[in-house]
């Protein structure tokens, strides 16, 4: 059984509340822009790939119902601007948009304010269905690469976060390649870091594992290291927010300390994300935002305090790992690339932003 964090038909679209993951499982309605911006910020609904397919498809059912009127141009300019606005980090939201509205303006030469609605939403619909051909793609060619290296036994991968169905249109990046592994009859074990202090690893990872029959480890962060050196892993595989020219990735803090704690191991360190997860108008991971979220965050869970009140905080969600330290590769829907060569391999195929 594949989760399923999003559900879209024409006019109707509701996200899985993460929130509330694993204790409920609550499906939220989202009928506006303004509803698709308050589901990501609050991170009812994360993970770069679904943060841009929610959000535009949040736009998509507003506009079936009527929004935009006779300038949907407008309307469609200023919805993707509030959406980008949302969460800094994730470069697909931002990509999105930027495609979306060279789109729409180009459409609005030729059609009138229903037709260009109706293109609109269509492009939308198309994003759905690519984001997940491309994760199958990243999970049949990091696995493919992977077992390169281990023609014949099962392999043991290590991952941080959630970048499974609950972080973008299904199937999953990093979490792709896993599932290609498994339905291979190749895994042997994956660990899953509980990924603090959002816990996406404990509450979600663990949670598409357990759903799945994949044979899966829960390990806190901090046991990381220990788990490289004592477990044999395979490879480390992680997503990605944002991958830069050269290589470098923005990923959910505490990835840079895993790509050094592989180095140290000689494990592969690989980071698997699409390329609508690119930023080629970056050279290098010292100019990617970082996203700073609230204190609370940290210091309590599920309005349960845990730190001592008064304390100072500093959260910030994600970290860059530098590119030197991905050892293994850069897997994409494309095939799977050394960071050096990230940009050849991309050029052409992604405008820069
Ligand atoms: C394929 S998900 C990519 C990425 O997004 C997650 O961040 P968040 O849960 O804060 O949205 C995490 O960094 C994943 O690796």
């Amino acid at each position: 059984m594949t989760l399923e964090a999003i559900r879209y038909r024409a006019g109707s679209l509701q996200i899985l509340n993460q929130l509330l993951l694993p204790q409920e499982t609550v499906f939220d309605e989202v009928r506006t822009v303004q509803d698709g911006y308050e589901a990501i910020k609050s991170m009812k609904v994360r993970g770069a790939p679904a943060i841009a397919i929610v959000g535009c498809l949040s736009l998509a059912v507003e506009l079936r119902a009527g929004a935009g009127g006779n300038d949907p141009v407008t309307f469609i300019r200023e919805s993707l601007c509030h959406l980008t606005s949302a969460r800094p980090t994730a470069v697909n939201m931002g990509r999105a948009a930027r495609e979306l509205m060279e789109f729409a303006e180009n459409e609005s030469m030729e059609k009138n304010p229903e037709q260009l609605t109706e293109s609109v939403i269509g492009w939308i619909e198309e994003m759905l269905e690519r984001d997940v051909n491309d994760n199958k793609k990243i999970g049949n060619y990091g696995a493919q690469h992977i077992l390169s290296g281990v023609p014949r036994d099962s392999v043991t991968i290590l991952t941080h976060c959630n970048t499974g169905s609950l972080a973008t249109a299904g199937y999953g990046t990093a979490l792709g390649v896993v599932r290609s592994l498994h339905a291979l009859g190749r895994l042997k074990r994956m660990y899953c870091t509980e990924t603090r202090p959002y816990n996406q690893g404990a509450r979600l990872t663990a949670y598409e594992a357990v759903a799945e029959g994949f044979p899966a480890t829960l390990i806190t962060d901090s046991m990381a290291a220990l788990t490289m050196r004592e477990k044999s892993i395979t490879a480390v595989v992680v997503g990605a927010d944002r991958v830069v020219a050269n290589g470098d990735t923005a990923n959910k803090i505490g990835t840079y300390q895993l790509a050094i704690a592989a180095k140290h191991h000689g494990i592969p360190f690989y980071v698997a994300a699409p390329s609508t997860s690119c930023d080629l108008s970056l050279e290098s991971g010292r100019h990617i935002v970082i996203e700073e979220r609230p204190a609370e965050e940290l210091t309590s869970i599920n309005g349960v305090p845990i730190a001592a009140p008064g304390i100072d905080v500093w959260n910030p969600a994600f970290d860059v790992t530098p590119h030197q330290l991905i050892t293994g590769g850069i897997i994409t829907e494309l095939g799977v690339f050394l960071p050096s060569e990230l940009q050849a391999a991309l050029t052409g195929r992604l405008t820069a932003l």
